[in-house]
């Protein structure tokens, strides 16, 4: 039996035994939208980072989109152009109180320098603002063929720390120390924020993917964690299974389907680079895999993709990321009909006709029409 289980993104479908006669919350209990509309608009306000590379295209077709389904948002238009003061990166204080104030961001991809300049935006925003859940859903779309069918997979990572602690220096030269922190406090909060999210999109299992075998101190702390809080009465309905990573990459490859009714844990890098594989996985393309950084009041949404200067400023970039991302925005801030109308007519322009779809998914559509196509089908 099929039950429709609803968090972020409305086409959750998932198949439970154990939860059937549960009513699952369409939110975990962390992390809840706390924001009002404005009294004489009726309308929120929300920070928008459009991005670099592709990000002022995609961003583009995310705000027409919703001026066309009537979403009662006004965007408000965040720089984070980088400062550096003493090797430190920060973004401008505009941008601090807009995402302070709104509680909401919706940001497109930013670009990281390799080697040199600012450190990464991605992480600054994740740690300025402590969003410490990155939450990677990654689900077959209907009507477009890969490799596999029925892929649905929920990851979430540790947003924090880890190995993007930024904590790396020069013991000699030739000699480099990068330092993987993991705290009890970072691994509590997000390994928490599993249970209550699988518990919310009635899925049984949390699998805590880790490499504890040779990061025997730090990834033997977040397993170790996790085992601690399987025990908290709330958590025991929830099985606990832990695996390690190579082990994990592989079934996914060769059996995605084993993992339908789980979520995913993991520390911070295992969860970028698994992340990619799941959205390569379910949707051939990383253009169509949303993702939401969730703190205990802010929240910021965005791409799982990155900037993609090979195709920037070419109409030739694929929205749908980005718009899912807003779906899944529209559902934590409790506008489900509207996220819903958004997310129905993105899949339907999808699956309508290869026509309709962009090059990365071996389509001709532009960015542009494939907007208006959506826009038609709202
Ligand atoms: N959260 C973020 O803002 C992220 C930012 N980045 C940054 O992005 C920059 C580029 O990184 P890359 O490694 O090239 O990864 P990327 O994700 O930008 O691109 C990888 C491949 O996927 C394609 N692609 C990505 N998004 C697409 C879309 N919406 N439509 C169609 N095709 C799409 C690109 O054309 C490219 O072939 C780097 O500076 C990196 O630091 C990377 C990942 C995440
Ligand atoms: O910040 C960056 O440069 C990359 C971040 C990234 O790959 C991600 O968030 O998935
Ligand atoms: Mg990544």
């Amino acid at each position: 039996m099929l039950r429709q289980a609803m968090l972020g993104r409305a086409r959750y479908t998932i198949p439970t035994k154990r939860f059937l006669s549960m009513q699952a919350p369409r939110q975990p209990s962390i992390g809840r939208f706390t924001g009002k509309p404005d009294h004489a608009t009726g309308k929120y306000t929300v920070s928008f980072i459009e991005g670099d590379g592709i990000g002022p295209e995609i961003s583009r077709s995310v705000k027409d989109i919703f001026q066309a389904a009537s979403v009662p948002i006004t965007w408000e238009t965040c720089d984070v152009s980088p400062i550096l003061v003493d090797g430190l990166t920060t973004i401008p204080d505009e941008a601090v109180k807009s995402i302070n104030k709104n509680l909401v961001g919706l940001k497109g991809p930013l670009a990281t320098p390799i080697g040199k300049g600012h450190r990464s935006l991605n992480l600054t925003l994740r740690k300025t603002f402590n969003l410490f859940a990155n939450v990677r859903p990654a689900k077959s779309v209907r009507g477009f063929k890969t490799t596999y069918d029925n892929v649905d997979l929920v990851l979430i990572r540790e947003n924090t720390e880890g190995e993007y602690s930024g904590i790396e220096h020069v013991v000699t030269p030739g000699v480099v120390q990068s330092i993987k922190l993991i705290t009890r406090d970072a691994s509590e909060r997000v390994i928490r924020y599993a249970f209550e999210y699988a518990k919310a999109i009635g899925r049984p299992k949390v699998i805590v993917v880790h490499k504890s075998t040779i990061q025997r101190l730090s990834d033997g702390l977040f397993v170790n964690v996790a085992k601690e809080l399987q025990k908290e009465k709330n958590f025991q309905n929830i099985e606990l299974d832990t695996e390690l990573i190579d082990n994990t990459v592989l079934n996914v490859v060769m059996n995605p389907s084993k993992y339908s009714d789980a979520v995913f844990v993991c520390p911070n890098l295992y969860g970028d680079i698994l992340s990619d594989l799941n959205s390569g996985l379910s949707a051939g393309s990383l253009g169509l895999t949303p993702s939401a950084n969730i703190g205990d009041k802010i929240s910021i949404f965005e791409a799982v993709h990155g900037s993609a200067p090979d195709i920037a400023g070419q109409n030739k970039a694929n929205p749908t990321a980005l718009l899912l991302s807003s779906v899944m925005m529209l559902h934590h801030m409790g506008l489900n009909e509207y996220g819903d109308k958004i997310e129905n007519a993105v899949l339907k322009t999808i699956a309508a006709s290869s026509k309709n779809r962009t090059g990365d998914l071996g389509g001709t559509a532009t960015t542009t029409s494939f907007t208006e196509a959506v826009i038609d089908n709202l």
